[in-house]
């Protein structure tokens, strides 16, 4: 179905032989967002990497913005991840240069040519995470906060089918994980498909929306209970 952007069935997920997660039925539609939660350990980076290629599935079936999981060869997985938008706790900018560089240096990785073009979706990207001001610091300028709305920003350069986000608030502070919280929210309403891996319980109560949860080698969706 076209409005379906990740399917897993029946998938198992592995680090190396052992086995992580079982029998994982997972499905996220267009314009969802989506929180995976768990203890540390029971697998929530394993499940991710799975999703971007980065671990191979090689039990059950697993089709992600069009690309089959099973199938998926290492020429594969750069334009499997031109349509993914991945987020990371430790932000994971270039230090050597500065966010405009950064965000150039991805565009040009991804076959982008034009100039004008290329100035336009960064002042773009940048607008959407309120960073338009600060193309020009270099990433060691920036305070956490700052530094994971720019890695929110380059998530978005190419249009993601989906955007991966892996404990983006992971290493901040809880007003600044509510910060970056608002960003994401903002861009799921402008009807981008997140799936956020947290163990933040915080902010799932602040923002409540549909959760899996990682428990007993098992993904299990949640129902959360309004207080
Ligand atoms: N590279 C690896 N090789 C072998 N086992 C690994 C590897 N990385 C993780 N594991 C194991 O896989 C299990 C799940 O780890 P994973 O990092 O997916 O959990 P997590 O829920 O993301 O935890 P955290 O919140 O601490 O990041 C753990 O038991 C871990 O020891």
């Amino acid at each position: 179905m076209a409005n379906v952007v990740l399917e897993l069935k029946n998938a198992a997920i592995y680090q190396r032989e052992n086995l992580i997660l079982s029998e994982v039925d997972v499905t996220v539609n267009k314009g969802d967002f989506v929180y995976l939660i768990g203890k540390t350990g029971t697998g929530k980076s394993s499940f991710m990497k799975t999703l971007y290629g980065d671990l191979p599935l090689t039990e059950g079936e697993g089709t992600i913005v069009d690309f089959n999981l099973r199938k998926l060869k290492e020429k594969d997985i750069p334009y499997l991840r031109r349509k993914l938008g991945i987020v990371f706790q430790d932000f994971k900018l270039l230090t050597d240069r500065n966010i405009k560089d950064n965000l150039l240096f991805v565009l040009k990785a991804t076959g982008w040519k034009d100039k004008n073009n290329m100035d336009q979706k960064i002042d773009l990207v940048l607008e959407k995470v309120g960073m338009k001001t600060k193309g020009f610091k270099f990433p060691y300028q920036l305070s956490g906060g700052e530094q994971q709305r720019v890695a929110i920003a380059r998530a978005l350069l190419n249009d993601p089918e989906l955007i991966l986000a892996d404990e983006p608030t992971g290493n901040l502070d809880p007003q600044t994980s509510v910060e970056v919280m608002e960003v994401l929210q903002e861009i799921s309403r402008n009807g981008n498909t997140i799936l956020m891996a947290t163990h933040d319980y915080a902010l799932l109560l602040k923002y409540p929306s549909k959760t899996l949860k990682c428990d007993g080698q098992r993904v299990f969706e949640v129902v959360q209970k309004t207080v």
